[in-house]
């Protein structure tokens, strides 16, 4: 109980506020930031947009946009209950890479309004994070607003969990002495984040890969309604593997849950592979409590800031957006999420890799140090930025 109001007070009024850069004391200072003195400046960004970027907060500033349907693992709760996760992820682009981040949370769970709303309101910013919008609307969302935007929109659940659980498993599969081309890995809940995930596992160089959500096994011989489904399912499962989690998850070595709470059992842990790798990523309860798996596991991960190895988004949006907005990219492409994935791993010597120690952590001030260069070298070579980061010139 002492947490629980400890958690409700440290909300009270929300978790943001504004504050300025400079102090307005005098009626001089007055003139200057507001008008008239402020006319002139509107003038410059007229008469030449890409001004914007020198002269408003837009060169660091992201918007945070959700519709509440998909809220961490709580489902569609609404905006108005989803605004503590959206101020949580302000205040952590904030903490962790000095981006100023707006959340916004949006009463309309239609596409094209969503669409149209944000495009609406891109003028105002470096940067579009969307965030907890759920699966399959999420994709069209977030491919138009990528298509039709001059700013980089970029839907956490979906990549920046994926960068994530890739820099992780990179560094299990060594404690582990494997090899990805090698194992058998089950993702299970297809939303979102595990269809992200899959993707860019299978681009690493996974070959054996099985989705399972809700009825089972992924299989392409099934015709599915969900066309992402039927797209997913031509990419994965080689074997046509069928049946429930506890079928598949035989003999597999690496267990990726991006679902639903208690969902993996103890009997399912102790059917994988040698040294098996479990990342329950679901939150705030994952797929298993790890209390109950760890013991059973070589290498044991959640999404949670209460266990070791935190396999969670917060490693990789604040570092891949600072990197961006400093080349003022136009995109975050699959080059740039690339890099930011093997920065993010890189962080651990090799010498220091250990199961408890397969992922930085996020106060480790490398973290977004060097997913900043990175993305951003990955930005210039790929032709996303509009500025070189390194020499601070124009592209
Ligand atoms: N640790 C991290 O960094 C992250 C964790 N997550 C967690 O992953 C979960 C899913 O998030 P999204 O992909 O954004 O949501 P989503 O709503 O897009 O997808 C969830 C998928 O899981 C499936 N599912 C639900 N219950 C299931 C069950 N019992 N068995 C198999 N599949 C099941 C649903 O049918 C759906 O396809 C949430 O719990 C969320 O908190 C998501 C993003 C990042
Ligand atoms: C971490 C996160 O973004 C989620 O659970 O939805
Ligand atoms: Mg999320």
């Amino acid at each position: 109980m002492e947490l629980l109001d400890e958690i409700m007070l440290l909300h009270k009024g929300g978790k943001l506020e504004t504050t300025l850069k400079n102090p307005i004391r005098t009626k001089e200072d007055l003139s200057k930031v507001y008008t008239p003195g402020v006319a002139e400046v509107c003038q410059a960004i007229a008469q030449d947009q890409a001004q914007a970027y020198e002269l408003t907060t837009k060169k660091n500033t992201v918007a945070v946009v959700s519709d509440g349907t998909a809220v961490l693992g709580l489902g569609d709760i609404g905006p108005r209950a989803a605004m503590p996760v959206m101020e949580g992820k302000a205040a952590l682009f904030k903490q962790f890479a000095n981006v100023d981040a707006v959340p916004i949370c949006l009463d309309t769970k239609g596409t094209e309004e969503i669409i149209a709303i944000v495009k609406a309101l891109a003028p105002t910013f470096g940067g579009i994070n969307l965030e907890d919008i759920s699966s399959p609307r999420c994709f069209e969302i977030e491919k138009r607003l990528r298509n039709e935007l001059d700013i980089p929109v970029f839907h956490d659940d979906q990549h920046g969990t994926a960068i994530v659980v890739l820099a992780g498993l990179l560094n299990a599969l060594k404690v582990c002495g494997k090899e990805i081309k090698d194992v058998k890995i089950v993702v299970n809940g297809i939303g979102a984040a595990g269809i992200s995930v899959s993707k860019m596992l299978l681009h690493a160089g996974a070959v054996n890969l099985i989705g399972v959500d809700r009825e089972g096994a992924l299989n392409r011989q099934v015709p599915y309604s969900r066309t992402h489904w039927s797209e997913y399912a031509r990419m994965t499962n080689p074997n046509l593997e069928t049946g429930q989690l506890s079928d598949v998850i035989k003999g597999a070595d690496v267990f990726i849950g991006v679902s639903a709470p208690d969902v993996l059992k103890l009997e399912d842990v102790l059917n994988m592979a040698k040294d098996p790798i479990v990342f329950a990523m679901a939150n705030p309860t994952p797929e298993i409590d790890p209390a109950i798996a760890a013991p059973h596991v070589r290498v044991m991960a959640t999404g949670r800031s209460d266990y070791p190895n935190q396999i969670n988004n917060v490693l990789c949006f604040p570092g891949i957006f600072r990197g961006a907005l400093d080349c003022e990219a136009t995109d975050i492409n699959d080059e740039m999420k690339l890099a930011a994935a093997k920065a993010i791993s890189s962080v651990i010597d090799p010498a220091d890799l250990h199961e408890t120690y397969i992922i930085p952590d996020a106060f480790d001030p490398r973290v977004v140090e060097r997913i900043r260069i990175a993305v951003a070298e990955a930005a210039f070579t790929s032709g996303a930025a509009r500025k070189n980061l390194l020499i601070g010139a124009n592209s």
